[in-house]
């Protein structure tokens, strides 16, 4: 099995727990979009769902492939969302934003009752932070939001550098006209007073890490996908 079958087999398996009628988040990402295609065929079959898109890409993909969409204005809770992640741990803490998607995926995440990360096993770690940390700042005072980032990750024992997320020869923009500096701290050991040093900052609008919002799992490897619940 390739990566690409390994993403399509945790998508296959994060379907089979969704029911007729629900209302639910639809993530971000290369994994996200093979569960996409696969809602898709079951919609195609008259699968009745309502989607609501965690970013512009997924949403133009499902109109594409005919997966019916609501804002979350108009589902403002949803019974599930199934999204990728750039990594994850044994309590299910992630790190997200590796596409940008970061700002809607938590807000769509948290108006759930329930998140299932698909993934294949690459992305399983036993401590957070090998994957740049997805930091999404306000283009307003970015330069001292960065530095107030450094002095926050110092005085947490963190250093590593910052770069501006680029696309091209332009700045990376996000579907909320935000910016993302990508935080190569390496080793997380406390993602929680990260995540809340982070939120003091007032030019840091979001950030990717996701701490208590999966509930379950789906994780593929070469012999096939299994069902992670957080540990204690
Ligand atoms: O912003 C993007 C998302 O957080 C993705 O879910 C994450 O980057 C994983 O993407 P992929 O499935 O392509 O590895």
């Amino acid at each position: 099995m390739d990566v690409r079958q390994m993403k399509i087999k945790a998508a296959e398996v994060a379907l089979s727990y969704v029911e007729d009628g629900m209302r639910l988040g639809i993530g971000t990402g290369s994994t996200a979009e093979e569960f996409v295609r696969l809602l898709a065929e079951k919609v195609a079959n008259g699968f009745k769902v309502q989607g609501v898109p965690t970013s512009e890409r997924t949403a133009r993909l499902c109109v594409e492939l005919g997966v019916p969409l609501k804002s979350l204005d108009e589902l403002p809770e949803l019974d599930l969302t199934i999204d990728g992640a750039d990594e994850l741990d044994s309590r299910l803490s992630l790190i997200k934003g590796g596409g940008g998607a970061l700002l809607r995926e938590k807000i769509v995440a948290a108006a759930s009752s329930r998140m299932i990360v698909i993934a294949d096993e690459t992305k399983v770690v036993e401590t957070l932070g090998a994957f740049a940390l997805p930091i999404e700042i306000n283009p307003f005072g970015a330069v001292s939001t960065r530095i107030a980032i450094e002095k926050a990750a110092t005085r947490l024992g963190l250093s590593g550098e910052l770069s501006v997320r680029r696309w091209g020869d332009e700045i990376f923009m996000t579907d909320g006209g935000h910016q993302i500096l990508d935080a190569s701290f390496g080793r997380i050991p406390d993602a929680v007073a990260l995540s809340e040093a982070l939120f003091a900052i007032p030019g840091v609008v979001e950030h990717g890490l996701f701490i208590g919002l999966a509930s379950l799992a789906v994780v593929a490897g070469p012999n096939g996908a299994r069902v992670m619940e957080p540990s204690a």
